[in-house]
């Protein structure tokens, strides 16, 4: 963990290479994922069963997981569970029922008719992370918006180290009414969605988080497929001052140090007497959780206390970091919040630990990170939709802005492109 101070006078180059080192945070593993994403498109499911084997220590028979075998592992998720699914499930679809688009269709002082038709994608892979822990939100998360945007065909794919798999991601895929899946994981796993083989037919998009190697395999196959964006190893960043609990700030940043040796938490704050007391937290809260080999990897790496001198000063350092999650623990966080232009989520005031979102909240937790906040938005029902626009002019609508067609045509050297507009106008 680094402790880094504003006033110090080498700041800007701890901080710049701070930053620097979470862009290149997904591109350590590419030589790896290339020769993966490589062999899966060459030898197909032979290539699949032995990444699996080495990665997973499994090797089906066949990785399409059956209707029974579904049902009956599915059976086994405690009752309490099950409804904790169906309560998270109410509160993500409401929430991206909200998204679904309008169409645009109106016809102009000219006559010219014009429309923009929102449309499902076709078919759809969904990545479920399965490897140090397992995810039932996630798939809640990636599949309700595919189901409300009207996807057609949905293809889950989630690791089952060791041949098993938690029977609350199975029973989640009950809940959201996911029928296909296939228990392969990491980047051999991208690489079958996107270019299919023997037993699975590929799809036209990949969504889902993912480890680096999940993230780095999304960006290596993107242009053969679409992907929402780099949703990699989870970052949080808390904004707070000094009137927190530093015991309450100090689990919200173990609660994503927790994920993975590489995920990152940062702590922004005008108090150095509070940095220290949540510092302090956090090592003895690390003896005490079961994840504490990763999660103490993660904050010894990737960890950092910025102390500032006003809380202003954390929005432009915030901005560049791009986290993932953002937390403002302060009075008046909507202030801070309509200065923020790079962040996956926010979480405002002190009574919403970023946990929240990730489970029951509504918003999507599946969110850019490794600083493509900057670029990129959550997962949302836009992300299984495009969008095909439509014209239709009449006969004095075609005289009207057909002219400056022809003109333009002219001007680009394109003679059958004005000749097509001036043969209709006579
Ligand atoms: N950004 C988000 O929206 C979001 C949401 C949820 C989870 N996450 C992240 O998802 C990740 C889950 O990671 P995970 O590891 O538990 O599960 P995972 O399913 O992402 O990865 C497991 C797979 O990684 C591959 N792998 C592991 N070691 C490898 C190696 N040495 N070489 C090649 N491939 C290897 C294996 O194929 C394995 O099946 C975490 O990083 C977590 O932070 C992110
Ligand atoms: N925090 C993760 C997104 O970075 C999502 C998640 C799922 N389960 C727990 N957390
Ligand atoms: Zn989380």
């Amino acid at each position: 963990m680094q402790l880094l101070k504003t006033t110090d006078q080498n700041f800007s180059n701890q901080f710049q290479a701070f930053v620097n080192e979470r862009r290149e945070a997904t591109v350590d593993v590419s030589g790896t994922v290339k020769e993966i994403i490589a062999d899966v498109k060459a030898r197909g499911d032979a290539a699949v069963k032995e990444y699996t084997t080495r990665f997973d220590r499994y090797s089906p028979e066949s990785f399409r997981l059956s209707d029974t075998f579904v049902t009956q592992q599915a059976a086994q998720c405690p009752q309490e569970v099950k409804v904790a699914l169906e309560v998270a499930a109410e509160r993500i679809t409401a929430f991206h029922q909200k998204q679904l688009p309008q169409n645009i269709a109106y016809t102009d002082e000219v006559g010219v008719k014009l429309g923009l038709n929102w449309v499902a994608l076709t078919t759809v892979g969904i990545y479920v992370p399965g490897g140090r822990a397992s995810y039932p939100s996630s798939l809640l998360m990636n599949a309700l918006p595919a189901k409300i945007a009207g996807v057609e065909r949905i293809v889950m794919t989630v690791p089952m180290p060791s041949g098993e798999i938690n029977p609350a991601v199975l029973a989640a895929a009950q809940v959201a009414g996911v029928t296909e899946i296939y228990s392969i994981g990491g980047a051999q796993a991208i690489a079958a969605l996107a270019y299919g083989t023997e037993s699975l037919a590929p799809v036209d998009k990949i969504v889902g988080p993912g480890n680096a190697y999940v993230a780095e395999a999304k960006r290596q196959v993107f242009g053969r497929v679409g992907i929402d964006s780099i949703a990699g190893p989870s970052e949080i960043l808390v904004v707070a001052d000094d009137q927190n609990h530093p015991e309450w700030i100090a689990w919200d940043l173990l609660s994503q140090a927790e994920h993975d040796p590489s995920a990152q938490s940062i702590l922004i704050t005008d108090s150095e007497t509070f940095a220290q007391a949540v510092i302090t937290a956090v090592e003895q809260i690390l003896k005490t959780l079961s994840t504490q080999a990763v999660a103490s990897k993660s904050w010894e790496n990737h960890g950092a206390v910025i102390v500032v001198s006003d809380l202003a000063e954390s929005i432009p350092l915030l901005n560049q970091l791009a986290p993932e999650h953002v937390e403002l623990c302060v009075d008046e966080p909507q202030q801070l919040a309509n200065q923020i232009r790079c962040a996956g989520s926010m979480f405002l005031g002190r009574h919403t630990p970023e946990a929240i979102g990730d489970y029951v909240g509504g918003p999507n937790h599946v969110l850019p990170t490794a600083r493509s906040a900057r670029f990129a938005s959550g997962l949302s029902v836009y992300d299984f939709m495009k969008r095909i626009t439509s014209l239709q002019c009449d006969e004095q609508a075609l005289q009207t802005i057909g002219k400056a067609a022809i003109s333009l045509a002219q001007a680009e050297g394109l003679p059958a492109h004005a000749g097509s507009v001036a043969v209709r106008l006579g």
